[in-house]
C-alpha cells in the first residue's frame, strides 16, 4: 500500500491522492472491478486538468493492484514475442509500456500438426498469437453444414480475440497445420491492455470502410482486420498525399474529404487533374501492385481524413482483391484516353 502511495504521489494534489487512496482500499475490501474504478476516477477527476495524470495513474494502480500476470521467460523469448507483436494488427496501437506488460503475460504453448486450438462453440478464455508454423481456421457457417476452410493463419496473425472482446463463445475452430508454437495471453491481461483500444478501433473504422466500395466482397470479419491495421492521418487543403515519382509505400481510403490526382505527361509538363477522390475511394494501390513508383500526384482538395494500410497489411489484406483492383486500374486507362 505504501508503495502505490509513494508511486501515486509523484502525479497528484494531496487531495486527490487521499480521495484516490480511499478508493483504492474501498477497492481492495470490495474487490471492485477495475472498470468500475475506472469509472469513478473519471467521474470524480476534472478531466481537463488531470488527463495526464490519469494515465500513469491508472497504470500504477493496475500495476500495483491488480497483480500483472508475469510468466517468467528469457530475454531471447521476450524478443522473439516482441517481435511477433509487432508483426500483429490488434496489438498495432499499444504504447511500449503495454507491450511490455502483454509480453510478461504471454505464455508459450506448442501444439502438434493436426491438433485442435479452439473448436468453434466452445468458451473461451485466451487469445494466441502465432510465434512460429501456420494454422487453419475452419468455421460452420449453418448449423448442419460442413465447416469450411476460411482462413489460414502465419507467425505475426493472432486469434481467438472475438471471444475475449464479446464474451461470446468460440465463434470459429482453429487447428494446427504444422507444429505451431503459440503465444497465449490470458483474458484479463487483454481486458486490462488491448480490449478496450482494440474494440473502439473496430467500431470507428468498420463504419468508414463499409463505405469503401473496393471492400464490398469482403467478410464482415476482415473488414474487422482491416481496421485493426488502419492508421489514420489528416491533411490540408493543398498538401501533397502522394507525390508523383516517389517510392510508394502506403494505401489510403478517404474518411472524410476530397482529394484530386495529378500526372505530368512528359518532362518538364505541367500537372494536368486525372481523376478527383471523395469519401470512399482509395487510391495509392499502383505502386504496390506493381512495385513502381508512384504514377501521379494525389493532393488534398479539402480537409481530408485518410485510413492508411503499409505495404505488409495491404498484401495481407487487400491482395486477394487484386483482380478488382486490376480491373479498376483499367477504369483510369478509359479516363485518361477519353
Ligand atoms: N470469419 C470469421 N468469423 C469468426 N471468427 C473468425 C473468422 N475468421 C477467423 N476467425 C477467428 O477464429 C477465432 C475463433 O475464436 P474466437 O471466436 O475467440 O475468435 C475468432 C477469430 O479470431
Amino acid at each position: 500500500m505504501q508503495n502505490i502511495k509513494q508511486s501515486l504521489q509523484k502525479h497528484m494534489k494531496v487531495k486527490m491522492l487521499k480521495w484516490l487512496m480511499k478508493i483504492i482500499v474501498a477497492r481492495m475490501k470490495q474487490n471492485t472491478s477495475m472498470n468500475f474504478l475506472m469509472l469513478q476516477c473519471e467521474k470524480c477527476l476534472d478531466l481537463q486538468e488531470h488527463q495526464l495524470a490519469l494515465k500513469p495513474m491508472v497504470f500504477i494502480i493496475n500495476k500495483s493492484m491488480l497483480k500483472v500476470r508475469v510468466v517468467p521467460k528469457s530475454d531471447e523469448l521476450k524478443t522473439q514475442i516482441r517481435t511477433r507483436l509487432l508483426q500483429s494488427f490488434l496489438f498495432s496501437s499499444l504504447d511500449d509500456r503495454d507491450l511490455e506488460i502483454v509480453i510478461n503475460a504471454m505464455e508459450v504453448k506448442t501444439f502438434e500438426p493436426s491438433s485442435t486450438v479452439i473448436k468453434q462453440g466452445d468458451d473461451g478464455a485466451e487469445l494466441f498469437l502465432v510465434g512460429e508454423g501456420t494454422l487453419d481456421c475452419f468455421k460452420v457457417m449453418k448449423k448442419g453444414e460442413e465447416a469450411k476452410l476460411i482462413k489460414e493463419y502465419e507467425p505475426g496473425d493472432a486469434f481467438g480475440e472475438l471471444a475475449l472482446l464479446y464474451n461470446a463463445p468460440r465463434a470459429a475452430t482453429i487447428k494446427a497445420k504444422t507444429e505451431a508454437v503459440l503465444y497465449s495471453l490470458d483474458r484479463d491481461t487483454f481486458n486490462l491492455i488491448v480490449k478496450d483500444s482494440a474494440a473502439k478501433k473496430r467500431e470507428k473504422y468498420e463504419k468508414c470502410l463499409k463505405n469503401v466500395k473496393v471492400l464490398d466482397s469482403v467478410s464482415i470479419y476482415e473488414r474487422s482486420q482491416i481496421a485493426d491495421a488502419i492508421k489514420e492521418q489528416k491533411f490540408n487543403p493543398g498538401d501533397y498525399v502522394i507525390k508523383q515519382g516517389e517510392i510508394g509505400d502506403t494505401f489510403y481510403m478517404i474518411s472524410e474529404g476530397e482529394a484530386t490526382a495529378y500526372k505530368i505527361f512528359e518532362e518538364g509538363g505541367k500537372e494536368e487533374e486525372v481523376m478527383k477522390y471523395t469519401y470512399g475511394d482509395y487510391f495509392g494501390e499502383i505502386a504496390l501492385l506493381k512495385n513502381e513508383p508512384r504514377a501521379a500526384s494525389v493532393v488534398a482538395k479539402t480537409d481530408l481524413i485518410v485510413m492508411k494500410l503499409d505495404r505488409n497489411s495491404f498484401r495481407r489484406m487487400i491482395g486477394p482483391l487484386e483482380d478488382i483492383l486490376q480491373r479498376n486500374m483499367e477504369n483510369y486507362k478509359m479516363i485518361l484516353d477519353s
